[in-house]
């Protein structure tokens, strides 16, 4: 079978579990979308589209949402699109066996500091996995604007088969084999984009976000290659592209969420009752032990750490610009 024919479900219906449903129903194909929300599958099902987490985008009608886990059995590929620290329960409950994964969540899991192909690789073991990540805001993707992405899989032939299936006119796989280098660009630009938020909140201009971007791409680089990550993907979309685009713009939750802390709000407010999902306050406490781990020095997600743990901005920004001059390359 030629990847075009794969019939495909989706776990999630969040905004971009919801925008990857619209993708994979180009040319009136039919996706089944598992929604933990009821009032999701009742409004995708009757009224085609999801007011909830992605409100004013009209989704194609071969969209079809349930609440049951279990309506997923027998399909092709499965697309993983919970947050990250829910990939674990919610496949647990999931009929895998040996159908293919696509993980889509950016983080790493807070209590066993696993990314998420190792999580899953313990959950289902019988799985092959695969790892879409890239700069792709969920509304753009979803109202069929251009987008590119890093389709990471070791196996060859599954590589193809998804490219073929999930590419658009105006969505582009690129093909890797690097699942843990398209993995870890992903979690980490979501801590080093509240890093560039809180220069935005208080107002210290563009050439320290610019400084940041850097300095904190420098991190995610000296990380990943610790953890077996290739340069060349970390400086490609699922890393440096995302990054580029996760730290220029209020459209990202993760910058969002750093734009308040600038200003002085508590993090425990900002994050209380929120529907949707900022990554990066998650993977901060996580990535700061997965790194020291490592060996590896990230004192911008340090400094993400502190300021999620309730330190006062000016004094988190003063210690990380006192630090020991060094080599750029280190
Ligand atoms: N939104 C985007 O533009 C975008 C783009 C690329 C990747 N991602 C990643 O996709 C993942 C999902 O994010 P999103 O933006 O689709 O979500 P969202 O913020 O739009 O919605 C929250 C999601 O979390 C789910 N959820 C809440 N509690 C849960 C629980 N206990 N168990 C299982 N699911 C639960 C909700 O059902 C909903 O699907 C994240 O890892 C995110 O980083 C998001
Ligand atoms: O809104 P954010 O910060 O979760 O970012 C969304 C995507 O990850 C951008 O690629």
């Amino acid at each position: 079978m030629t990847g075009r024919g794969m019939k495909i479900g989706v776990i999630g219906a969040g905004a971009w579990g919801t925008a990857l449903a619209q993708v994979a129903a180009q040319g009136e194909r039919e996706v089944m979308l598992w929604a933990r929300e009821p009032e999701v599958v009742t409004a995708v099902n009757r009224g085609h589209e999801n007011p909830l987490f992605l409100a004013g985008v009209p989704l194609s009608p071969t969209i079809r949402a349930t609440g049951s886990l279990g309506d997923l059995a027998g399909l092709d590929a499965l697309l993983v699109v919970v947050p990250a620290q829910h990939v674990r329960a919610i496949l647990a409950e999931t009929p895998v066996d040996g159908t293919p994964l696509v993980l889509c969540a950016k983080g790493i899991e807070a209590k066993t500091r696993l990314l998420i192909s190792e999580v899953v690789r313990e959950v289902a073991p019988a799985a092959p996995i695969a790892v879409i990540s890239g700069p792709t805001f969920a509304h753009e993707v979803a109202a069929g604007l251009p987008a590119a992405v890093t389709l990471a899989c070791e196996a060859a032939a599954l590589r193809t088969r998804l490219a073929e299936r999930l590419a658009g006119p105006a969505f582009r796989p690129y093909a890797s084999s690097d699942v843990i280098g398209a993995e870890i660009g992903g979690a980490v630009k979501n801590v080093l984009a509240i890093a560039c938020g809180v220069v935005e909140g208080a107002g210290l201009g563009q050439n320290a976000r610019a400084a940041l971007i850097a300095r904190g791409f420098a991190e995610m680089t000296r990380f990943g290659l610790a953890r077996g990550a290739r340069a060349e993907t970390l400086a490609g979309l699922s890393g440096l592209g995302d990054l580029v685009l996760t730290c220029s713009s209020v459209s990202s939750r993760n910058f969002s969420l750093g734009v308040g802390l600038g200003r002085g709000k508590a993090a425990a407010d900002l994050l209380a009752d929120r529907k949707t999902v900022a990554e990066g306050a998650f993977t901060a406490p996580v990535l700061r032990e997965a790194a020291a781990d490592v060996g590896v020095d990230m004192p911008v997600a340090e400094a993400v750490c502190a300021l999620l743990g309730g330190a006062a901005v000016r004094g988190v920004i003063d210690d990380l610009l006192a630090r020991p001059l060094r080599d750029e390359a280190h």
